[in-house]
């Protein structure tokens, strides 16, 4: 059993705040500072170049990789870390692609994170020769894999209504047709159990910003199915996903396995967070994880609703059907979340109307989510959102 209170006590909040945002940026492990400081200093300053080694940061890409892929089901030795996953999502598709050359259409859901769509476009564009990108709505991506379909492009877990996809059923489907599934775990890598080669996914990429805590700019993940590991051409073929970088060859031959999907050098920095951050997880049980941002989200649920009629939930009902955020519609969305984040509770906000709550056992209790839903009860029911300052767009939101 994982002990909740032991690890909430790990993590840095500032006094007086709810965090509910947990979804999109996870927060500071405590032991993450001296960690970072002690790699600048100890590593960095004493080492010099030589940290490569000694320190053993060529390593960590992989290390961090065996790390991640316990919590989501992979084989040992088949996830890496580095890049951003934006980066990841086009060389899971581009590989994906060049293994399927006799189809020519890759298939999303119109719920999908944009940025994935956006690279998918952009990877159409520069392929010409008949590709395309089929959007279906998220409900009806099941009966959309056809035997047209090259690959499917799917995040299990809605960014904005926290709606999950069967991942296995929608994978076995896929190759029922001779296509490949990718999935984009970036919602639900620490967020539910995952299960990535019990589904035979075929690619699955994430992000580690998130449930996973590894700070702004935390390096992504991708894994690659190990039936696949040795044929998946590289589509960034960069120095360091070379069978031997420091022969410094002038033609490109890719390296063993997952190693092949490394592009260039690691951030260290970043990486030595993500590690600390990883100390946590290495004590959590996913069932018991899941489990409990269960509890919690539906208890935030009957708390919201009972308080503020006018939210309407936007995430499915059955918790067996969403990943672990919450959303509900308001129209006045934006200038409500700006109200809360004033008052100490940080949500989000997505256009057009979903204000977005994320559950994050590993620092949340039941004194958490009850504040939140005296917050947010204060500011719909009186409505405090109703000022000039909340209605101001911010570059981020
Ligand atoms: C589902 C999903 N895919 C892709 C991204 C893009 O990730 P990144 O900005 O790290 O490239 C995000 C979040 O930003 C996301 O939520
Ligand atoms: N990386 C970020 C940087 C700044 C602001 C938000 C993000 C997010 O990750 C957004 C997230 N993907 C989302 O599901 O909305």
């Amino acid at each position: 059993m994982t002990d909740f209170a032991a690890t909430k006590a790990l993590f840095h909040l500032p006094d007086g705040i709810v965090y509910l945002d947990g979804n999109s940026l996870g927060p500071l492990p405590r032991a993450a500072a001296a960690r970072v400081s002690q790699t600048v200093t100890d590593e960095w300053g004493e080492m010099l170049i030589t940290g490569w080694n000694k320190a053993g940061w060529m390593a960590l890409p992989m290390a961090l990789g065996d790390r991640i892929g316990r919590l989501i089901g992979a084989e040992p030795g088949h996830v890496v870390t580095g890049d951003t996953l934006s980066i990841k999502v086009y060389q899971a598709l581009a590989s994906a692609l060049a293994m399927r050359p006799d189809r020519r259409v890759i298939l999303s859901d119109t719920g999908n994170f944009p940025s994935d769509l956006y690279i998918t476009q952009g990877l159409v564009k520069m392929l010409g020769d008949g590709y395309e990108l089929r959007l279906v709505a998220p409900e009806e991506v099941a009966e959309a894999i056809t035997d047209d379909i090259a690959v499917t492009l799917l995040t299990e877990v809605d960014y904005r209504t926290g709606r999950k996809h069967d991942m296995a059923a929608l994978t076995a489907k896929a190759h029922a047709v001779g296509a490949l599934a990718i999935w984009d775990l970036a919602h639900s890598a620490g967020a539910i159990e995952v299960d990535v080669a019990g589904a035979g996914a075929d690619f699955a990429v994430g992000c580690t910003y998130k449930y996973l805590n590894g700070g702004p700019g935390a390096p992504a993940f991708i894994y690659v199915a190990p039936r696949h590991a040795d044929q998946a051409p590289p589509a960034l073929s960069g120095w360091l996903g070379h069978a031997a970088p420091f022969a410094f060859d002038l033609d490109y031959r890719a390296g063993a396995g997952i190693e092949r999907m490394r592009v260039g050098t690691p951030p260290i920095l970043q990486m030595r967070a993500l590690d600390c951050a990883l100390d946590i997880w290495d004590s959590v049980d996913m069932a018991a994880l899941r489990a409990r941002s269960i509890e919690l989200s539906e208890r935030f649920i009957a708390g919201v609703e009972a308080a503020c009629p006018t939210l309407t939930l936007a995430s499915p009902r059955d918790p067996q059907n969403r990943g672990s955020q919450v959303s509900f519609r308001f129209d006045q969305g934006y200038a409500a979340m700006q109200a809360l984040i004033d008052r100490g509770l940080i949500g989000d906000f997505r256009a057009p109307d979903i204000m977005r709550f994320g559950f994050t056992p590993l620092y949340l209790d039941e004194a958490d989510i009850d504040r939140a839903i005296e917050i947010i009860a204060d500011v719909i029911d009186n409505a405090l959102w109703d000022q000039p300052q909340y209605m101001e767009r911010k570059a981020v939101t």
